[in-house]
C-alpha cells in the first residue's frame, strides 16, 4: 500500500499497488494543488506504469507522455483494465528503442483523465463525483503534478521526455518549465501553442458533448442507469478521428464504397461512415466525456509563451528533436518546423506517412529511429 515501486521511499504521497495482473500503480498526493486557471484540487492521484529499473545513478529514466485519449498502458498486451495492447508497443520493450533492460520508462495517465488519474469522474472529498466541479486544468498543471510523481520516484533528471500531440505539448512544457530536469526532448506532432484551427475543431467537439441532453451540465457520473453524453462523445470522436487521418488515406482506403451489403441509396452507410461509427463506439466504451472536455480544453489553452517572454523556447536546455507527420492536417508540419527552428535552429524531422496526425502512433519504426538518433547524440 505504501511501497514505492522502485523501492525508494516517496517524498510525499502514498503508493497503491496495482491490478494484480497488471503493471499499473497509483501515486496519491494529499498536497493541495493551485491550478493555473485559479481552481484548486485538494490532492490527486496519478496512475502510472513503469518498465525496467531505475539505475544506481538514476540517469536512465524516460518519461513517456500520452495523447488525448491515451493512458499509462504504453506497452504490453491487453489485459485487465486495458482492452487494447500498449499504444506505443512498437517502441517500448526488449530490443526496441526504449529497452527496459537499459531504460526505466515511466508513463503516467494525465491529470484530468479517466484511466486511473484524478479527473471529473473521480470521487471528490464529499463522496460525490467531481463532475462539473472539476476545475479547468492546463498543460502546465499536468506537468506540475507529474513533477511531484517524478520527485516521489526519486528521479532528479529525465534522460528523455517524449510524447505526441497532447503528449508532445506536455513534453515541451516540461522542457520549458523545468529545463534542468530534461536532458533530451522529443516533441511529435505538436506545436508551441494551439492555433485557431485546432481550437475550432476542438470547440465543435466539446459543443457536441455539451449539447447532448445526457450531459446534465457535466454532472451525470453517478446516474445509476449509466446514462451520459455518449452520443455527443461519439460525434466528437467522429470529428476528431477525421482530423487524425489524412483525406488521401480515407479516399484510398474507403473511397465511396458502401459498407458491406448496406445501400447508401436506401439509408445504408458508406464504409467510411461505418469506420467512424466504429471508432466512436470504441471510445464511448472506454472514455469519459467530461475528461474529454477537460483535456481538449487543456490542449486549447496550451501556450508555452503565456506569461513568459517571447524567448520562452530559449529556456530549453535539452538535446531536442521535433518531428512532424508529413500528412498531418491537424498539426501541420509547418508548425513543427517553426518549433524545431526556434529551439534547434534546424527544421523538424519528418515522419513520412499517409496516416495523418495518428502517424506518430502508427509509424513506430520511424519514431523509433528518431528516438535512437536522439539517445545516441552526445550532449
Ligand atoms: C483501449 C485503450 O486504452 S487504447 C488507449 C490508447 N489509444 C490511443 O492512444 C489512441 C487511440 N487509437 C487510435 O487513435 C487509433 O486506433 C490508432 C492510431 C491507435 C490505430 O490506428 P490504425 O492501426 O491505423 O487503425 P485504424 O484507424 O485503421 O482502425 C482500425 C479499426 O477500424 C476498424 N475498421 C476498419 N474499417 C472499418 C469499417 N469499414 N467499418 C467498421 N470498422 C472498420 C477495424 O476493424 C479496426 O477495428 P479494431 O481497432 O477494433 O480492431
Ligand atoms: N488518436 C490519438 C491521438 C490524438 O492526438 C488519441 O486518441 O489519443
Amino acid at each position: 500500500m505504501t511501497q514505492a515501486p522502485t523501492g525508494l521511499p516517496p517524498a510525499t504521497g502514498a503508493w497503491r499497488e496495482a491490478d494484480p495482473a497488471g503493471q499499473r500503480r497509483w501515486f496519491t498526493s494529499a498536497d493541495h494543488v493551485r491550478l493555473e486557471g485559479g481552481g484548486t484540487l485538494p490532492g490527486y492521484t496519478l496512475a502510472f506504469e513503469t518498465w525496467g529499473v531505475l539505475n544506481a545513478d538514476r540517469s536512465n529514466a524516460v518519461l513517456v507522455l500520452h495523447a488525448l485519449t491515451g493512458d499509462s498502458h504504453a506497452a504490453g498486451p491487453a489485459g485487465p483494465g486495458h482492452p487494447s495492447p500498449g499504444w506505443w508497443d512498437g517502441l517500448i520493450g526488449p530490443g526496441k528503442a526504449l529497452d527496459p533492460r537499459e531504460h526505466y520508462v515511466v508513463a503516467p495517465n494525465v491529470l484530468g483523465g479517466c484511466q486511473g488519474s484524478t479527473g471529473p469522474a473521480s470521487t471528490a472529498p464529499d463522496g460525490n463525483p467531481y463532475g462539473s466541479r472539476f476545475p479547468a486544468v492546463t498543460i502546465r498543471d499536468t506537468v506540475t503534478v507529474e513533477a511531484a510523481l517524478t520527485e516521489a520516484l526519486g528521479i532528479e533528471t529525465w534522460a528523455l521526455v517524449l510524447g505526441g500531440s497532447m503528449g508532445g505539448m506536455r513534453a515541451l512544457e516540461w522542457a520549458v518549465s523545468r529545463p534542468r530536469q530534461v536532458r533530451r526532448l522529443l516533441v511529435l506532432a505538436a506545436a508551441a501553442r494551439a492555433g485557431a484551427d485546432q481550437i475550432a475543431w476542438a470547440r465543435t467537439q466539446t459543443a457536441a458533448i455539451r449539447q447532448d441532453p445526457g450531459w446534465h451540465g457535466g454532472d451525470y457520473h453517478d446516474f445509476p442507469d449509466g446514462s451520459g453524453p455518449h452520443t455527443g462523445l461519439g460525434i466528437a470522436r467522429r470529428i476528431a478521428h477525421t482530423t487524425y487521418r489524412s483525406g488521401t488515406e480515407l479516399d484510398v482506403r474507403f473511397g465511396s464504397t458502401a459498407q458491406g451489403d448496406e445501400d447508401p441509396l436506401r439509408g445504408g452507410r458508406f464504409a467510411v461512415e461505418s469506420y467512424l461509427d466504429h471508432h466512436a463506439d470504441k471510445l464511448v466504451r472506454r472514455f469519459d466525456a467530461a475528461s474529454y472536455v477537460v483535456l481538449t480544453e487543456a490542449m486549447n489553452r496550451h501556450d508555452v509563451f503565456r506569461g513568459r517572454s517571447r524567448d520562452a523556447l530559449q529556456r530549453v536546455r535539452a538535446e531536442t528533436a521535433v518531428a512532424a507527420v508529413s500528412s498531418d492536417r491537424l498539426f501541420p508540419p509547418a508548425q513543427q518546423h517553426e518549433l524545431a527552428r526556434r529551439i534547434t535552429g534546424n527544421p523538424a524531422r519528418v515522419i513520412d506517412s499517409p496516416h495523418g496526425h495518428d502517424g506518430f502512433l502508427v509509424e513506430t519504426d520511424q519514431v523509433a529511429t528518431i528516438v535512437r538518433d536522439l539517445l545516441h547524440r552526445t550532449t
